[in-house]
């Protein structure tokens, strides 16, 4: 058994997170969300947040039907494919909701132009989405994605935050008990693969994880900012 040298038992994941804390805090506490938490949001940069996600979200289809894909054929353990399906078929009902939440705030989805930072977003999506990138890699990757924004938004469901309450439904999405689970189900997923992983894997699979966060990082910046 090979044992990394901040390896106390925990999975790497929980290494990473501890070892990029600064920047994982940047990611999971940004003062768009702080801004959410403490009821002072401006509702226009929320609009521009909601209609930018929708792009975002848009593209995280086929990059989840990658990772099911690469499940499908790699993983020792058939009930990975069942949780991302599952990831898959949340998505589903995820993009109604984009719409219907849109339509309540006159949000126009149709005439969006994604922000660089969403761009370079989604590129990186599709750089993971190639066929030579390995399973435990792009697992990594989507569990840190789901897991920034779970992080995120259940910060403005905690006791003695003032949340708006038409942004509630928005916070409960992503910050609810349920979707913790499934980011946990993911968590377990990755280290698992990791564990099992060469060490060129394992460090492309740090290398996502803090791409993943600047990404995050740049994504909240410029989605609530000014266009
Ligand atoms: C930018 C971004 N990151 C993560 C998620 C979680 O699905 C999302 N909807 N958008």
């Amino acid at each position: 058994m090979e044992s990394g040298n901040l390896d106390d038992g925990r999975g790497k994941t929980a290494t990473w997170i501890d070892q990029y804390r600064l920047m994982y805090d940047r990611a999971t506490r940004h003062p768009f969300v702080l801004s959410i938490r403490d009821g002072t949001v401006d509702i226009s940069a929320f609009k521009r947040w909601l209609g930018q996600d929708y792009i975002f979200v848009r593209e995280f289809v086929p990059f989840l039907a990658s990772v099911l894909l690469k499940a499908w054929k790699d993983s020792d353990d058939d009930s990975d494919v069942e949780v991302i399906l599952g990831g898959i078929a949340s998505l589903n009902d995820e993009l109604s909701w984009f719409k219907r939440e849109a339509s309540k705030w006159d949000v126009h989805l149709g005439g969006i132009t994604p922000q660089k930072a969403n761009v370079e977003y989604c590129r990186l999506l599709q750089s993971l989405m190639l066929p030579e990138i390995d399973y435990a890699v792009v697992i990594t990757a989507f569990w840190a994605i789901e897991t920034v924004y779970q992080d995120s938004f259940s910060l403005c469901l905690e006791s003695g935050s003032k949340t708006p309450e038409e942004l509630m439904e928005t916070c409960k999405r992503w910050g609810n008990a349920h979707f913790k689970e499934y980011c946990c189900s993911l968590q377990k997923i990755a280290d698992r693969c990791l564990e099992k992983a060469p060490g060129d894997v394992v460090r492309k699979a740090e290398e996502a994880f803090v791409s993943v966060l600047e990404h995050e990082i740049g994504f909240w910046s410029k989605s609530s900012g000014e266009s």
